[in-house]
């Protein structure tokens, strides 16, 4: 079931356009992140998804819902870059005053958030006295209280430590699960648009592609195996003929498709290798294969 559906969004500032007639469509319970550099439209398009800005033109249809209404509002739940939380007020001074904020809040489930988010400890705490890693688990936990069906969050990892991103995406997977909640992200990062099912690129407004993670890496972000030999040619006949290669004096480039694929071949080349290293497919590539320039 289509959950949200984007037609022709435009936003400019002035002459510059922000966002230029872009189309989305986002099924209900996937995970779909906007990825692009700075500057590239995605905040702008999250505050015309959230009913924050109006757009210049387009439509947006949230299950037969418009941005900007009470309904719209209660369906969405937004974790901002910047926080909004109150920072001379407990946290739960500001979970409490959020949820006032709806008719009906399930008191079990805000229970439920503090103990999966591990702010139950902190609750007495000052906001502003939060470290950043508190802080967004405490924001996020904001966004969820009404149990939106869609959910979005401006750049959730930026400046947290791996254990506390591992927490917040395990929570979030089990709210998928259970209630068929959506996600929408924004990243400058391939690797964080990994768990997506659904990735758009974006740049300069514009959509310039749209796929699932693996094929945009299939496409245009392979992993470089790069190898150095004693025979280059025992080695190079190892090589499946389909992965692109160039040979440079005793090192080799290879296009690898995956890990499995990877580690087989060298498994078979191991005697033959005296060096070896693997770059993994990131953002950047994608964007050089789709825009022949680095990203900004
Ligand atoms: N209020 C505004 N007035 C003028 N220009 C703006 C305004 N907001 C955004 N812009 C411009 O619109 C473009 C898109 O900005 P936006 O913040 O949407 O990008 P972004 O992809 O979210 O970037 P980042 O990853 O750095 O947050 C940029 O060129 C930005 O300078």
């Amino acid at each position: 079931m289509t959950l949200l559906k984007v037609s022709n969004l435009t936003q400019r500032y002035g002459n510059h356009v922000a966002v230029n007639h872009i189309d989305l469509s986002v099924e209900a319970g996937q995970l779909v992140a906007f990825l692009g550099p700075n500057g590239a439209g995605k905040s702008t398009t999250i505050n015309m998804l959230t009913g924050i800005t109006r757009p210049q033109s387009g439509t947006i249809d949230l299950a037969g819902l418009k941005p900007g209404t009470r309904a719209y509002r209660h369906q969405i739940g937004v974790v901002f870059q910047n926080s909004v939380l109150d920072a001379d007020l407990t946290v739960r001074q500001n979970l409490m005053w959020r949820a006032g904020m709806y008719k009906q809040i399930d008191n079990a489930f805000v229970t439920r958030l503090m103990q999966a988010f591990d702010i139950e400890t902190i609750a007495g705490q000052k906001y502003g006295s939060l470290s950043g890693g508190q802080r967004r688990r405490v924001d996020i936990t904001r966004a969820l209280l009404h149990k939106p069906r869609l959910l979005f969050l401006d750049e959730p990892s930026t400046g947290l430590d791996i254990q506390t991103r591992n927490k917040i995406w395990a929570v979030l997977n089990q709210l998928r699960v259970e209630f068929q909640m959506t996600i929408i992200l924004t990243t400058h990062y391939l690797e964080e648009a990994n768990i997506a099912d659904y990735v758009y690129v974006i740049d300069h407004g514009e959509i310039i592609a749209a796929d699932t993670v693996s094929d945009l890496k299939a496409k245009y972000a392979k992993d470089v195996l790069r190898v150095t030999t004693t025979d280059m040619a025992k080695l190079t006949a190892l090589v499946d003929p389909q992965w692109p290669t160039t040979v440079k004096g005793h090192q080799v480039e290879i296009m690898v498709p995956d890990v499995d694929a990877t580690i087989r071949f060298l498994t078979a080349a191991r005697p033959l290798i005296t060096g070896m290293e693997l770059k993994r497919g990131d953002m950047n590539d994608i964007f050089v294969a789709l825009t022949g320039k680095e990203i900004r």
